[in-house]
């Protein structure tokens, strides 16, 4: 095959200088991912060992694609290549490694549960107000400080960050910080922090093993570099040190994780860090048509911040992007649906082509239902993971206990499930007696009558050595085998089976799945080791995303933006294009928090190939609520030639007295006193629901069919609240006028479109009477 045919000059170039440091950040869908994929396999070509070549991915799906594509240039050697997330790969390393810095190798991966316990745990020790120093908060303080290297001790003799941390009121956060990371080392334990956290200590103090890494990864290269933090950046920047093969690719104006410590630094940085750095410009987008990439790029022009760059099309010029509004988030999720039966039986698509994307998860409930009440067959990617539920859960703490006994949080989920008589208060007890002793909670089960004398003292001693029993049978079993003796003989078979509810089936049957997915795992020939171990060292890495996917289902996709990053699909849906929501309210305090929503914006409307819909709705239940929405400010900012507006015309009457929010809040009440059950004798029956108010659709600028007769008045006749037509923007009202005659500027508002300011004696206006 013939790959450097399907490479431009630019591509080409940064695929086959592979020697040295290179750069290149471009826009969205110009290539840099496909360069990335080609460079490995020109290099594996050229000769280059696999076994040296280091890709970090920033999902395990993207790596999992990209080896697909590389083995269809090299072969199975592709199979070879050290590819994967950060955290995947380091994990893989700490498990050679940890020994060196203290950590048994069959360490357990916290996860973010686990971490958050754990400091829940703390908390409650420590008595502190959990308002004040809520566990979100101090989790994320203790994360970004291991993004930035900051260890606990740096962290408490830091002026700057105690003085912020007393500015907060929570002076206290590098006690708990220490607290915790003494706690996850006595359970033998890493966050997901510390993977890449204690990587850097291994590089740095074990100067034989950074030999050895940069040895081995003669060359590296990074996708989505853009979102990499410190501590990730620090790592890249070692292995790379030797030999200096590295190239990464990304893109600002995709940068979506700067609350997870993703630094655009990271990029000027390389530039700092490698002066012979190579860089390459890609410009042509090959994914999208060119309305949508000139949506795109109209959009990311309102940021300030960013490296200039520039990004065409040679696509066809493909539909103009659609606003859809609606009155509800139901409404808006059946819009969307219809729209996908509609698109699918008129243009050939599959379900496959589809995605639905939202800034928010809890967005996904009303699109789901919409979806089932037509049969349209989805799959919801990212979420709450398979791995995350709470039987699942359960059943790898036993797991995890037999392989790493030390390990607190699993004990502290399962010592009492099922239920054995060990509650709460015995849980206490073994934790204080730990503490006194400085032994691990495991150390007080296994010799209880010495530290919890009593009753308990046996049911403890009973727990023990079961555990004790599944390691024993774990040696001699195959990984399903010892998982299923571990899930009959620790009684969660029996336990969920007993639950005959339809939710508890269903539980039931995902623990049946997990046995399924390790029989698999079980069966596998590309690995040496199969053992129930070596299944659970990465299962806290595991998402949803990477369950085997069934290429044959024809699935619409729906997940959130954050997780879309890097994929594309022929048609897109944003959906809930709404202020507060998107950008979210979160962000609309500081104008760098605004450019991340706008980036991730950009990130959306990026992912379309052929269509893309954006919809918002006039009211939406948030917290329990109804809420009144005003369309989101990104709209507004799109160049309205690109636009296609579905607008509901106003009647006459509408547009009297009332600006257009009024009357969309009061059409949203109406609205809403319909769906209510309607009183035995009628009273509302002259009202019309409005979303039965006859829609005209009206095409911008080109298909807004002007009322017949359009004739524009003179610019002088115009004043302050009036309401008008403009021949392409619809119907609007004039929210102010400045300047003097002949140079008025009026600032109209249009519905769907929001402001807009217009030159009187160039806008073609008419009153409407
Ligand atoms: N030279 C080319 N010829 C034909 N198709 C190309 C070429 N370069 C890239 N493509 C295609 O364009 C699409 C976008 O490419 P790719 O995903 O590599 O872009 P990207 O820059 O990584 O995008 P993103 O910023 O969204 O991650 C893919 O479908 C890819 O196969
Ligand atoms: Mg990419």
């Amino acid at each position: 095959m013939d790959y450097l045919a399907g490479l431009n000059p630019q591509q080409r170039a940064a695929v086959e200088n592979t020697q040295g440091p290179a750069m290149i950040v471009a826009g969205a869908g110009s290539g840099k991912t496909r360069v990335i994929t080609y460079r490995v396999a020109h290099l594996i070509e050229k000769g280059v060992d696999a076994f040296n070549i280091l890709v970090l991915t920033f999902t395990n799906k993207a790596s999992k694609d990209m080896r697909e594509r590389i083995m269809k240039v090299v072969g199975s050697e592709a199979k070879n290549i050290w590819m994967g997330t950060f955290h995947s790969v380091f994990a893989k390393i700490l498990r050679v490694e940890a020994e060196k810095i203290g950590y048994p190798s069959n360490f357990t991966i916290y996860d973010t549960d686990d971490s958050k316990s754990l400091i829940r745990t703390i908390l409650r020790e420590m008595q502190l107000d959990d308002k004040l120093y809520n566990a979100n908060f101090v989790y994320n303080r203790i994360s970004s400080a291991k993004n930035n290297l900051v260890s606990h001790t740096e962290y408490m003799q830091n002026p700057e960050i105690q003085a912020e941390d007393v500015s907060n009121k929570r002076p206290l956060i590098g006690v708990i910080y220490e607290t915790y990371t003494k706690r996850c080392f006595k359970a033998g334990a890493m966050d997901f922090d510390d993977l890449l956290f204690k990587t850097n200590v291994l590089l740095k103090t074990h100067p034989d093993v950074l030999n050895k890494y940069q040895q081995k990864f003669k060359y590296l290269m990074v996708d989505e570099y853009q979102d990499t933090n410190f501590s990730q950046y620090t790592i890249v920047k070692k292995l790379a040190a030797a030999y200096q093969n590295i190239c990464v690719v990304g893109d600002d104006a995709q940068s979506i994780y700067a609350f997870r410590g993703a630094n655009i630094q990271n990029i000027l940085n390389f530039e700092r860090d490698y002066p012979d750095l190579q860089v390459y410009k890609l410009e042509q987008n090959y994914r999208s048509t060119q309305n949508i990439v000139e949506v795109a790029n109209s959009i990311i022009a309102n940021n300030k911040n960013q490296l200039e760059k520039n990004v065409f099309s040679d696509n066809e010029a493909g539909d103009r992007i659609k606003v859809q509004r609606a009155f509800t988030d139901n409404e808006e999720g059946k819009m969307v649906a219809e729209a996908i039966v509609q698109e699918r039986s008129t243009k050939g698509y599959t379900y496959h082509d589809f995605a639905i994307l939202y800034r928010t998860n809890a967005q996904s409930r009303a699109m789901e239902e919409a979806l089932r009440k037509l049969n349209i067959p989805y799959k919801i990617y990212g979420g709450l993971s398979f791995y995350q539920r709470k039987e699942v859960k359960d059943l790898i703490a036993y797991f995890r206990l037999t392989f790493n006994p030390a390990d607190e949080e699993a004990i502290k989920r399962v010592i009492n499930y099922p239920r054995r008589g060990l509650g709460d208060t015995t849980v206490e007890k073994i934790m204080v007696a730990a503490d006194q002793h400085n032994i691990t909670m495991w150390q007080v089960i296994c010799n209880a009558q010495q530290y919890i004398p009593g009753r308990t003292a046996n049911q403890l001693n009973d727990f023990a050595v079961m555990i004790q029993s599944f390691a024993v049978e774990a040696k001699k079993l195959d990984a399903y085998e010892t998982a299923l003796y571990i899930a009959q003989h620790s009684g969660i078979l029996k336990e969920l089976h007993a639950d005959q509810s339809e939710e508890g089936r269903g539980r039931h049957e995902n623990i049946q799945e997990l046995l399924n997915g390790i029989k698999e795992f079980g069966e596998r020939e590309d690995i040496e080791d199969r053992s129930l171990a070596v299944f659970m060292q990465d299962i806290a890495l595991l998402t949803n995303d990477d369950k085997a996917d069934d290429k044959n289902a024809d699935t619409v996709s729906l997940m959130t933006i954050h997780s879309s990053k890097g994929l594309e699909f022929k048609n897109v849906f944003v959906v809930g294009l709404e202020e507060n929501l998107f950008p979210s309210q979160m962000s609309l305090n500081s104008r760098s928090d605004l450019e991340e929503e706008r980036r991730l914006f950009y990130v959306a409307v990026t992912r379309a190939e052929k269509k893309l819909t954006l919809t918002y709705s006039t009211s939406r239940y948030r917290w329990g609520t109804l809420t009144n929405c005003e369309p989101s400010r990104f709209i507004d900012e799109i160049n309205a030639r690109f636009l296609e507006i579905e607008v509901v015309k106003p009647s006459k009457s509408s547009l009297g007295d009332n600006s257009f929010d009024n009357e969309r809040r009061s059409w949203t009440q109406q609205r809403d006193s319909f769906s209510k059950p309607k009183p035995a004798s009628g009273g509302t029956g002259t009202v019309s629901a409005p979303a039965q108010r006859p829609k005209t659709t009206a095409m911008l600028p080109k298909a807004h069919v002007p009322t017949p007769g359009f004739t524009p008045d003179a610019a002088n006749a115009f004043q302050n609240g009036m309401d008008v037509e403009h021949e392409k923007f619809g119907f609007g009202k004039i929210i102010s006028l400045e300047g003097t005659l002949p140079d008025v500027k009026a600032t109209v508002f249009f519905q769907g479109l929001g402001n807009k300011q217009l030159l009187l004696k160039f806008a073609k206006l008419r009153i409407v009477k």
